[in-house]
């Protein structure tokens, strides 16, 4: 989505000041109690325009006609910020859904016949099949073959991925294009379901729902204006008693002014603004929950291998022990990975064919296969004649062949040690009782790991790596990227269990990771962010995924989640001090002829009763739209502690909330009295 992290355009404000005025519904503005108040505070005056004396009142027409303009545009000015927050996202959405256009799709029947179908017709556990030059006619999993696939229709991202059967490169997104050779893939979401489908929803902010954060904010602000709608609705009683005749756009002014309009109106647009912050990253989050909670992550979990480092861990070196020649360890190691779809299995088939050494595939007919699991560590063959093939983990083959009797070589250990000390992942291989080498599994460092993990530890944040490796591997891994802290040989339960000692410490827990074996972890997480280049169920089970598969990525959630909690107290702060102003100017204007001792409280000097409750309430409404850039980009975030922030905000938001309505209603007034 590179491409698209275009400004404001004029498109999108044309349509958002459509949208304004639409959702003026009262449908639609009742879920905003604050403003459904203002917007009743309209009708009422805008009946007031043609019948002056409705409720007994003496205000010209012309006097109702200005404050119900005024109302309306406060209305408008709210609806024209959450309308311009949710625009953008709807101009992505459109773009997104040219790629989503129906498209022929190569079907397999259950004869294995090809057959042509629509891409909307696919349902989950169909097979299709892709050839270069086609599109991918739905979120699947290749089960057969490898392709290079040009995913920049959903990444921005040019430079084609590979994409293989087997391991943790094997899910494909619809929509994607085939580059070179081909692919069959099983196709794992129904209509409509589709991972572009939940792309477009989360941009368009159809799911949109309030944060918890939210939800309380609003209740409090709902309160606050309840309690203001009582003040206001009793106080003609005690002007009766004081024979003072309260007009009705007076108290609706007044009424206007004291509920927390300006954070009532940009509420919404900060929320979405700071979902859309984080698309703008190349980050899809499920949920503003997850945002929020990205701020005050203080652990962040990491898996290895395809997270930290590539993965496409491809054999590299055959090294016999035991006295076994180099082409009897490469021979059962490829005897081991004969049905092993994973990357590491097929680069040892490859990397035999690259030394130039044969090996006879007859010997594995008829074989048993053994899948490489997360549990065992190991994956092999269990051979027609009774003989059982075996690689994996060094101390898994280790235990698997001393359980049989067998004995370990001398140079197996500083051999293993050798590869994992240079960051590479040793595979044993095993016949039976008998060990006869090692394969070295190498695997890269994606660049720039170091300074991003640094900048953690500098927010705070620690980092702990994950892995289903081998300690001394894991320990080289974890040097050269920089975590602060790592666990070794690890299985999907222990990722799991790591977080919830976290969790049970009160900490806010975030889990990046891209393998199947990660789903859980993902899940039990605060905040889980998948890597694109992952598995479908890591994908599904985390609330964020990041097309460009950085794990370091979070930095930027984090801050952007710092800086939504940030906004919303900011603002709430500068609404709340503003509304003390107002009242300033309205109370003295409301009374001052009936209490003459109400001159003491005439601070601000305004011209008239009329200009000073006038001028208060053009002041509340263009606050609004002056805010909006504030609300959209979010309020700077510099990393320091949440004390000297709170102080910073309070100085800035608190003070200028008290401030800028005084010099503000006091510059309009000046016009307004010159002009009335
Ligand atoms: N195809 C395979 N056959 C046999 N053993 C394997 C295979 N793939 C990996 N292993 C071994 O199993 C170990 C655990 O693998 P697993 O996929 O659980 O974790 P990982 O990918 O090494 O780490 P991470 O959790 O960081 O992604 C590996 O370190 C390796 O020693
Ligand atoms: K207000
Ligand atoms: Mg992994």
């Amino acid at each position: 989505m590179k491409e698209k992290k275009t400004m404001m355009s004029t498109a999108i404000i044309r349509g958002a000041i459509k949208e304004s005025f639409l959702k003026l519904d009262p449908r639609v503005m009742v879920r905003n109690p604050i403003m459904f108040v203002v917007e009743i505070g309209f009708i009422i005056t805008l009946a007031l325009i043609f019948v002056p004396d409705l409720f007994g009142g003496s205000v010209s027409s012309g006097y109702n006609l200005t404050v119900a303009f005024i109302l309306l545009f406060t209305v408008l000015f709210a609806n024209f910020a959450e309308a311009l927050a949710e625009g953008r996202g709807r101009a992505q959405a459109d773009t997104l859904k040219k790629t989503k256009q129906d498209m022929k799709a190569n079907k397999l029947n259950s004869l294995n016949q090809v057959k042509q179908v629509l891409s909307s017709e696919l349902r989950k556990g169909d097979i299709v099949i892709v050839a270069q030059g086609e599109t991918i006619p739905g979120d699947g999993e290749v089960i057969e073959g490898l392709a290079s696939v040009d995913e920049s229709a959903i990444t921005g991202e040019s430079a084609p991925v590979i994409k293989e059967a087997g391991g943790d490169f094997s899910s494909v997104t619809g929509g994607t294009r085939v580059v070179s050779d081909r692919i069959t893939v099983r196709i794992t979401s129904d209509p409509g379901e589709s991972f572009l489908d939940r792309m477009i929803a989360l941009v368009e902010g159809a799911k949109r729902q309030k944060t918890p954060n939210e939800i309380a904010l609003s209740t409090v602000l709902t309160s606050l204006t309840l309690i203001f709608l009582i003040v206001v609705v009793t106080l003609p009683f005690f002007a009766d008693y004081l024979e003072i005749q309260l007009e009705i756009p007076m108290l609706i002014a007044l009424l206007v002014c004291l509920i927390p309009t300006t954070i009532g109106g940009l509420l919404s647009a900060i929320g979405i603004a700071g979902m859309d912050r984080v698309t703008q990253f190349n980050v899809l989050a499920m949920s503003g929950k997850a945002v929020e909670a990205a701020g005050d992550i203080t652990t962040i979990i990491l898996d290895k291998t395809g997270t930290i480092t590539f993965g496409n861990r491809m054999a590299s070196e055959f090294t016999p022990v035991g006295g076994h020649e180099e082409q009897e360890t490469a021979l059962w190691a490829a005897i081991s990975s004969l049905k092993d779809e994973t990357p590491e299995g097929r680069s040892v088939l490859e990397l035999m064919r690259k030394q130039g050494l044969a090996y006879d595939p007859a010997i594995g007919e008829d074989a048993e296969f053994h899948e490489f699991k997360a549990e065992t560590r190991m994956s092999g063959m269990d051979l027609r004649d009774g003989r059982k093939v075996r690689k994996g983990a060094v101390d898994a083959v280790k235990k698997w062949v001393v359980s049989q009797g067998g004995r370990v070589p001398k140079e197996l250990d500083p051999n293993s040690e050798r590869i994992a000390k240079a960051g590479g992942t040793p595979l044993a291989i095993a016949v039976d009782q008998e060990i006869y080498g090692l394969i070295y599994l190498k695997d890269t460092v994606k660049p720039g790991m170091k300074e991003r993990f640094e900048q953690m530890r500098q927010m705070g944040i620690k980092t702990i790596m994950c892995t289903g490796d081998n300690p001394l591997t894991a320990a080289t891994i974890a040097i050269e990227a920089g975590v602060d802290d790592f666990i070794a040989e690890s299985t999907p339960e222990d990722k799991i269990a790591v977080i919830r000692r976290e969790q049970a410490e009160g900490k806010l827990v975030a889990m990046t990771g891209d393998g199947t074996n990660d789903a859980p972890a993902l899940a039990q997480a605060d905040v889980g962010i998948a890597m694109n280049s992952g598995t479908v169920a890591a994908k599904e089970a985390a609330n964020m995924v990041d097309l460009d598969s950085d794990p370091s990525k979070i930095i930027e959630v984090v801050s952007i989640g710092k800086q939504l909690l940030m906004t919303r107290g900011a603002l709430t702060t500068f609404s709340i001090a503003n509304d003390i102003a107002k009242y300033f100017a309205i109370i003295p204007a409301m009374f001052m002829l009936a209490i003459p001792q109400m001159e003491a409280l005439n601070i601000m000097r305004l011209g008239s009763p009329e200009s000073a409750i006038l001028s208060a309430l053009i002041f509340n409404a263009v606050i609004i739209p002056l805010l909006i850039p504030l609300a959209m980009k979010g309020v700077a975030y510099k990393p320091m502690s949440s004390a000297a922030l709170l102080q910073r905000n309070l100085i800035i938001y608190g003070l200028g909330g008290v401030v800028a309505p005084f010099l503000g209603i006091k510059v309009i007034d000046l016009a307004v009295h010159l002009w009335i």
